[in-house]
């Protein structure tokens, strides 16, 4: 019993969320179990949210993008060992998206783990994480909880973001520690991603690389969405007239509709560019590895990147700029002078006569009167919806579901849309959906595949309970990529196929929210609209024809028997 002389004591789940707050954290997502459940009441007592998950890979999602979208690393909570593995993909994701989180696991008694007895959830947590996320750290000894928080705000703020792993064992957790002590203890991090500014020399390098093209491109790149460097890249763009090309999660940078957008000219942009001056834009798969024949042989690069050894992964550097983006980008619109860019004006009418060729074609798919709907009419109704909320967050991922989506949906506002990534993972939909809902407050629409809906669908239940603005959108084709794959080898159905006639809209109700089945623009349009007017859960399953889609990358093309027997 603690007598009334003794001095007041606190412990590990105290501590924990102590540090949090004074960190500016304000939200956990998780799932709670042994050892962490007092942790989120704690945390709750605090004042702070904590938004309960059915499966930790959704609440790091949703983690990983409350980091992308506020500008502090989101916080996830996982109990031991298979809770801890479910969020490690979350981690695992952020930290290739380089967006920053932080996934706080209770772990299992060291003395028991380190000796393999067989504990309860035994995993050496800590080394499992190591190789898939930024950095990790275990914390051993109560008295430094307060450290082991305020390294990994740092570590997944500072330089590039990342996820973070931080492992606090059930005996950390659990041990008292004196109240003054422990107060003491509280690091509150210090500037947690400080400037970088870049030397004169490599300043005055990059303009003269910038101002010998011809045919300049700006990449930019989701980087700079979530470094919030809109304002720098938009004068940076408008300064000089350069033609920008935007990476999915950085659409909105400059709003799409910009006349400088050369999106609807992609390959041509990219082929003929001479110059090519990347913002936060990895030269990854997702611009094919900046190589020929997408590239130009002679092309330069400029590249502005947080992270030294990025540059020359994929193609030398003429001139790099390694600090972050508000501050270099800075730099360079200043050190730019007006008029300093000669750009051939005839590539830049030839681009727009390019754009404009296919927005053309673009409009009469969405405009065809095809029944059932396939993905360029169903995203038609959604683009005339959407216009006329301006203020929504986009989630969306699928395959046919996200390629067509990207395309036919704009986005006016950075940090507007939230998609599948660098990684192309499938799950990551409804976490990012309640994640958006939650940090801001906004409007959320999940455009979603019906399998790539149903990796997290059960969020549903989530997004129900805590009564969030968040109308999903299904596009049930039947199955992944298409649902009349034709290799099936009867009775069983193909390796894609989904049911066709699943009724997505009714998991909403079993839930006490709205759901909506459609089958023609007209209808989405309805559902929709009535979704925006109740700002509540809505699920809408809008039956898209089974032979619309294509299979992506499609690796038995690469193997001429192969192909030809698929013929
Ligand atoms: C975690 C995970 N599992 C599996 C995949 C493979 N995959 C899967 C399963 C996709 C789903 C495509 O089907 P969909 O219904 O979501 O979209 P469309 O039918 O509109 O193409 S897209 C894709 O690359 C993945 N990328 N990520
Ligand atoms: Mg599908």
């Amino acid at each position: 019993t603690v007598s009334e002389t003794q001095a007041p004591l606190s412990d590990g789940i105290e501590l924990v969320v102590d540090a949090l707050v004074a960190n500016g954290i304000d939200t956990v997502y998780g799932v709670v179990g042994i050892p962490v459940t007092d942790v989120a009441r704690v945390a709750q007592a605090r004042g702070m949210r904590y938004i309960g998950f059915r499966h930790e890979q959704s609440a790091g999602h949703a983690a990983a993008a409350a980091g992308f979208l506020g500008g502090r690393p989101g916080v996830c909570l996982t109990v031991s060992a298979p809770g801890f593995l479910n969020g490690l993909v979350a981690t695992a994701n952020a930290t290739t998206n380089c967006f920053p989180m932080i996934q706080i696991s209770g772990s299992s008694d060291r003395a028991v783990v380190d000796l393999q007895r067989g504990g309860y959830e035994e995993l050496d947590q800590l080394a499992t994480a190591r190789p898939l996320v930024k950095a990790a750290f275990r914390v051993e000894r109560v008295e430094d909880v307060g450290l082991g928080v305020a390294r990994a705000v740092r570590t997944a703020m500072s330089g590039r973001p990342g996820g973070v792993y931080l492992d606090l064992p059930s005996t950390t957790l659990g041990a008292a520690i004196a109240a003054d002590e422990a107060a003491r203890s509280v690091i509150t991090v210090v500037d947690p991603a400080p400037r970088q500014l870049v030397s004169l020399d490599a300043l005055n390098r990059a303009v003269e690389v910038i101002e010998s093209a011809r045919r300049p491109l700006v990449v930019i790149g989701k980087g700079v969405a979530q470094a919030r460097a809109e304002h720098v890249v938009t004068e940076l763009v408008e300064r000089t007239g350069m033609p920008f090309l935007p990476m999915s999660m950085a659409k909105g940078v400059l709003p799409d509709g910009h006349p400088q957008s050369v999106a609807a000219a992609r390959s041509m942009a990219i082929a003929e560019a001479d110059v090519v001056v990347l913002l936060g834009a990895r030269l990854n798969w997702l611009l094919g590895h900046g190589r020929s024949p997408q590239w130009a042989e002679d092309a330069r690069f400029v590249q502005v990147e947080v992270e030294p050894e990025e540059l020359d992964s994929n193609r030398p550097i003429a001139a790099p700029l390694v600090g972050d983006l508000v501050s270099v980008v800075g730099q360079l619109a200043t050190a730019l002078r007006p008029g300093g860019i000669r750009i051939d004006q005839g590539w830049l009418d030839r681009l727009s006569e390019h754009a404009a060729r296919n927005a053309a074609k673009m409009a009469a798919r969405l405009a065809a009167d095809v029944s059932p709907m396939n993905f360029s009419t169903a995203l038609g109704a959604v683009r005339d919806v959407l216009a006329a909320h301006p203020g929504t967050i986009l989630v969306n991922e699928g395959a046919n579901a996200l390629d067509f989506a990207r395309d036919i949906l704009p986005m006016t506002m950075p940090r507007r849309r939230l998609d599948c990534g660098t990684w192309g993972v499938m799950g990551v939909g409804l976490g990012y959906a309640v994640a958006a809902a939650v940090e801001t407050g906004l409007p959320v629409l999940a455009i979603e595949g019906d399998s790539a809906f149903g990796f997290s669908g059960m969020e549903v239940e989530t997004i129900c309970r805590y009564g969030l603005p968040v109308t999903t959108v299904v596009l049930n084709n039947g199955g992944i990529y298409r649902g009349d794959d034709p290799s099936q080898a009867p009775p069983q159905p193909a390796p894609t196929a989904l049911s066709p006639s699943a009724r997505y809209d009714q998991l909403a109700e079993a839930f006490g929210g709205s759901g909506y089945h459609v089958e023609t623009p007209t209808e989405l349009t309805k559902a929709l609209e009535a979704a925006y007017a109740e700002g509540r859960p809505a699920v809408v399953n809008c039956v898209i024809d089974p032979t619309a889609g294509t299979e992506s990358g499609h690796i038995g093309g690469l193997n001429p028997q192969r192909a030809a027997s698929a013929a």
